[in-house]
């Protein structure tokens, strides 16, 4: 397949071959080196040490089911980026591995997004390398060659909805308890712009404004109609529904979809490919600051207020859920002291 792709892109896109050759600095994916042959080498295993990530392999179907496995809400740590990256790594180099399925391990929780506590109170060498660490995820996941389906089983705030919005097709759990959509606003912090433009590319210009001006958090049914998630099953039905959509795109030949997958997405990759260095720039000189270190710790201790005075949202009452979604804003902390 190597050859295969080696050749279309040499002889028949030229154009697309100089820019995906350039400056991936990734392995496998839907980069080339600058010789045009595929950076993919037989791999082995790819057992995650820790078990923060759990990769099941199909081998009958080239399908490996990928499980976020650190309870309480996987949260996005520094150990758990740099962990997924290498199994990332280690399926895109799998010539038998074709589909990738995330999900997770913790009930009722997809990923509580980036872990506050790398983005609070440390050296500006640790948010430079976890910044790093966070973009890399990023690169290989919406630049990955293989089909990728996000298995939606719980909540997906900001960074966690950003993982779901790097795959091919969301498919979500129906449960009006679980929210999804990119609530950085609501923290105080800015999503970066390529944070931005996955969702822009997904759900169009104006619901990515309103989405990103007020950190919106919405329900699965909310989700499906703005096509932020793609179809919704019950939570029963989340990995067989999966699976059988991973069939669809396995009928594709695989050099035609990742040629097409990488022409839609190499300009926005390529955002981010281009300035990396000034992104990570960027972030360590935003997060620093105190005005936001103090929106993050706010946030942070409300998280840890709710449980001592909100109950959990009853069974069907969606707008509990929007008001413990907005009681977890620092400005309804600051709304509640004033
Ligand atoms: C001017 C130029 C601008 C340039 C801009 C440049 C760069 C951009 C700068 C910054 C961008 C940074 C991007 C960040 C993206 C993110 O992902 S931020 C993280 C956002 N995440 C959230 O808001 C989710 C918060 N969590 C929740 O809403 C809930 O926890 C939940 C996921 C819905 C689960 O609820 P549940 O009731 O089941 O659990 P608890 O709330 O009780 O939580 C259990 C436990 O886990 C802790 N926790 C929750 N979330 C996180 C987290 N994200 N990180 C770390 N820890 C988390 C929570 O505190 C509890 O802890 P405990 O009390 O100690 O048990």
């Amino acid at each position: 397949m190597a050859a295969v792709l080696r050749k279309l892109i040499q002889g028949r896109l030229p154009a697309l071959a100089g820019v995906l050759c350039r400056r991936s600095g990734n392995e496998g994916h839907l980069f080339l080196n600058s010789s045009g042959s595929t950076l993919m080498q037989p791999r082995c295993g790819y057992s995650s040490p820790t078990e923060s990530v759990i990769v099941e392999m199909d081998k009958a179907t080239g399908v490996a089911l990928l499980k976020l496995n650190i309870p309480p809400v996987n949260s996005l740590s520094l150990p758990l980026l740099t962990e997924l990256a290498i199994v990332l790594d280690k399926l895109e180099m799998d010539k038998h591995c074709r589909g990738l399925i995330l999900t997770s391990a913790v009930p009722n929780i997809f990923s509580a997004g980036l872990n506050l506590f790398d983005m609070m109170d440390k050296p500006n060498e640790h948010y430079s390398e976890f910044w790093r660490a966070v973009q890399e995820i990023w690169i290989k996941l919406y630049g990955s060659s293989l089909a990728n389906i996000a298995a939606i089983n719980g909540s997906s705030p900001a960074g966690g909805c950003l993982l779901a919005l790097c795959s091919d097709y969301r498919i979500m759990a129906n449960n009006p308890h679980f929210t999804i959509g990119l609530n950085e606003t609501r923290l105080g912090i800015v999503a970066p712009f390529w944070f931005k433009d996955t969702l822009l590319n997904t759900v169009g210009k104006r619901t990515t404004e309103i989405s990103l001006n007020l950190g919106a958090l919405y329900s699965p049914t909310e989700a499906l109609s703005l096509h932020l998630v793609d179809r919704l099953v019950p939570e029963t039905q989340l990995l067989s529904a999966a699976t059988e959509e991973m069939g669809r795109w396995l009928q594709v030949p695989d050099h035609a979809r990742q040629i097409t997958k990488s022409m839609i997405r190499k300009s926005t990759l390529e955002g981010l490919l281009n300035q990396r260095e000034a992104d990570i720039k960027n972030f360590v000189e935003f997060i620093s600051r105190d005005s936001i270190q103090k929106s993050l710790q706010f946030y942070a201790q409300s998280l840890q207020k709710q449980k001592q005075h909100i109950h959990p949202p009853s069974s069907s009452c969606r707008q509990q859920i929007s008001s413990v979604t907005f009681a977890r804003s620092p400005w309804y902390s600051l709304i509640q002291r004033s």
